[in-house]
């Protein structure tokens, strides 16, 4: 029992060498480069205050959760061990069946379910099955959540063919962009290591942790939008980004209005 806690008892083990710059941290950059979340997620929650208080104070539970995957991520690469890598996984599940319980839009709901809390219901027994069957081939479990990174794509261009609005469109692209390379990332420490050893430049898990960070940041506030826009949509949103308006900052929802009226995207 107690191996499953022990030093690389996972059978992942990322492309940066081990014990390399210390002799209690496996991987190094790795473990430091996850310290993203932490500095990221305090950031949102503020930035996504007005919005969450609007909509619904349970927004806040995305980015209280990212604190978690961080810590996780943390552990899991500091150790390598089976329960750091269930750890980390099942966290960014949770994340996800969180975000679809709040945001996946009801227009896009299977014919038999009526409402909101239906569907997270649906979502939560969903995801405790999912969390169950990750025990059976723990390596698949990756693949299987970068699937969920696809469909999520997917429902944000079927929502953005009717979208007309340049600024929406416009972190529409930054967050494809950041998805793609953190992603390339991702595959090419998994698959191209070899490569990586030889030019010594092992830290491209640790580049992923980063762009998945703010691909998540552009990526989640978007979809926010967008739910603001069809759930309370008389708080007339609107997108900017902090600390510059330059679309380079952090994009956060800004509500111009209070009357139930318009429409926005
Ligand atoms: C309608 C749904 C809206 C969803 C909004 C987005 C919610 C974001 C959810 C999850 C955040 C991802 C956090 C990633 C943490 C990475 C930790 C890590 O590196 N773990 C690795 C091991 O160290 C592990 O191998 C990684 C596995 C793959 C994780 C795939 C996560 C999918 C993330 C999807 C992000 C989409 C962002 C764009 C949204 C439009
Ligand atoms: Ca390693
Ligand atoms: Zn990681």
């Amino acid at each position: 029992m107690a191996d499953v806690f022990s030093y690389q008892s996972s059978e992942v083990d990322w492309c940066e060498d081990n014990y390399r710059h210390s002799e209690n941290v496996v991987e190094y950059f790795n473990t430091m480069s996850s310290t993203v979340f932490f500095l990221i997620a305090p950031i949102m929650l503020y930035l996504l205050h007005p919005y969450a208080r609007e909509r619904n104070l349970a927004v806040h539970l995305v980015w209280l959760m990212m604190v978690f995957v961080g810590l996780f991520s943390m552990y899991f690469h500091m150790t390598l061990s089976f329960v750091g890598q269930m750890l980390d996984e099942l966290s960014i599940l949770w994340v996800l069946a969180i975000s679809y319980s709040l945001w996946f839009p009801r227009k896009h709901f299977p014919f038999f379910v009526k409402d909101r809390t239906y569907f997270s219901w649906m979502v939560m027994v969903i995801t405790t099955l999912t969390t169950l069957s990750s025990f059976v081939k723990p390596a698949a479990n990756a693949y299987v959540l970068n699937c969920f990174a696809l469909h999520i794509f997917y429902s944000l261009f079927r929502e953005l063919k009717s979208c007309s609005n340049e600024r929406v469109l416009r972190l529409a692209q930054l967050t494809s962009g950041l998805w793609i390379l953190a992603i390339s990332c991702w595959i090419g420490d998994r698959f191209g290591c070899s490569f990586w050893q030889r030019i010594d430049f092992c830290y491209l898990h640790g580049i992923w942790h980063i762009l998945i960070v703010m691909a998540t940041a552009y990526g989640s506030t978007l979809i926010a939008y967008l739910d603001a826009s069809f759930e309370i949509p008389y708080s007339l949103p609107d997108l900017q980004y902090w600390p510059k308006d330059c679309a380079l900052g952090l994009p956060y929802i800004v509500l111009k209005g209070t009357t139930k009226t318009q429409k926005t995207c």
